[in-house]
């Protein structure tokens, strides 16, 4: 029995997540790990799914944003290691510790109050990755005397360990390298810092999906994979390049609710803004913005059907939108693609993007709660979660 009672969903293929995997696996050197950036819920694809796909297929550990993402994949079962990327508040630090979670800090000030928090309880040590800011302008420390302030207050902790030291670039996915290039270069001045000052470094980390592709010796110790792992790239430049060739796992489908053919003129959704003329075929389907299909495809967008491309008709609406098929003759329940490939014809994410005014990265992470996802392997389902009815 189905478990989901709607005819719209996502399609993830975990074959494309392995594969994309792999191919940075292949491109960066032997000894750089892999940290899958499962943040987002997956960037919108599943974290649990994407992440357990990833680890059986090489990364080493995972990423989030929030303490919270990482409680979801630990209850999931995931037991490797699992970096919160973002600022936790320090009250939450217990927490890390009950679920054996390495946070990111860059203040002695939060350390010095969760090492207080841990040793009231005898709680278990946290791991730590200190963020140096060199360029990001988000999070982390931006001086030498200010990193060296962080290690040694971490140092002073019975309750912390010193786990990582990473940073973040801004412009990796640009063809001018000016500005990530300065980054790296100051990176470099920081850890020189810290072997000057005898310090043993840890885990180090420094490249994001657009850096791994374009500077793979820049890897260290590990790399953070995001876009990449779910085959998008971070720029049209990173993708024109072409330095390694990645399948997108993503599919957004769904299948006509109702259809008919215009005997006359007659105006279509809110606003009345398309007018259907006669021997028009417009077909309805249940997605609407409120599903996290954006508004702003009203009358702009396209979707496939039989292999071909058909234009949104009037405004998107809350939970459903309509398509004009021009004179092409259409039955209820026949699938439609709103993001992914139909015979030769494709609507990527990057296009949708295009249409909305933003990057790729932002339109898997729009689709949410009330879209079940359906994950494959060899084109055939083998899981289903949906996040509305399932915990
Ligand atoms: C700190 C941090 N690190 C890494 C990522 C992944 O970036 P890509 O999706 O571009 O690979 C995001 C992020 O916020």
């Amino acid at each position: 029995m189905k478990s989901f009672c709607r005819d719209t969903w996502v399609e993830v293929d975990l074959e494309a997540i392995r594969a994309n995997l792999q191919t940075f696996r292949r491109h960066l050197p032997e000894k750089t790990g892999i940290m899958a950036v499962v943040k987002a819920d997956g960037y919108g694809h599943g974290a649990v799914h994407v992440g357990k796909e990833a680890l059986a297929s090489g990364a080493d550990s995972l990423a989030v944003a929030l303490l919270d993402e990482a409680l979801v994949l630990r209850r999931a079962g995931i037991t490797a290691p699992i970096l919160v990327l973002g600022y936790t508040p320090v009250e939450s630090i217990v927490t890390a510790s009950e679920l054996e979670v390495e946070l990111t800090a860059y203040s002695v000030e939060w350390i010095t109050n969760a090492n207080d928090i841990l040793q009231k309880n005898n709680h278990k040590p946290v791991g730590i990755h200190v963020k140096t800011d060199t360029g990001m302008g988000r999070l982390g420390v931006r001086t030498k005397e200010d990193l060296l302030a962080v290690v040694g207050a971490l140092e002073e902790c019975s309750k912390l360990k010193w786990t990582g030291i990473f940073t973040h670039f801004a412009c990796a996915d640009e063809p001018d390298t000016t500005h990530v290039r300065r980054q790296h270069d100051l990176f470099q001045s920081f850890l020189q810092a810290l072997r000057e000052a005898n310090k043993t470094l840890p885990t180090v980390h420094c490249c994001n999906t657009a850096a791994a592709i374009a500077f793979p010796d820049w890897g260290y110790d590990t790399i953070r994979l995001g876009i990449g792992l779910y085959g998008l790239y971070p720029s049209l430049y990173m993708k024109e390049r072409a330095d390694v060739i990645l399948a997108p796992a993503l599919a957004l489908k769904t299948r006509i609710a109702h259809v008919k053919k215009a005997d006359e003129p007659f105006t279509v959704s809110y606003g009345a803004t398309y007018a259907a003329q006669p021997a028009e075929w417009i077909a309805t389907l249940p997605i609407g913005y409120a599903d996290g299909y954006s508004r702003l495809l009203s009358n702009r967008g396209e979707v496939l059907y039989n292999g071909s491309r058909y234009p949104i008709a009037g405004r998107v609406c809350m939970d459903q939108i309509m398509v004009s098929l021009k004179s092409t003759e259409a039955e209820v329940n026949d699938e439609v693609v709103l993001y992914g490939k139909q015979g030769d014809e494709e609507i990527s994410l990057d296009e949708i993007a295009d249409l909305l005014g933003t990057i790729n990265y932002e339109v898997p992470c729009m689709l949410n709660y009330r879209i079940p996802r359906l994950y494959l392997r060899d084109q055939k389902v083998t899981d289903v979660f949906h996040p509305l009815t399932m915990k």
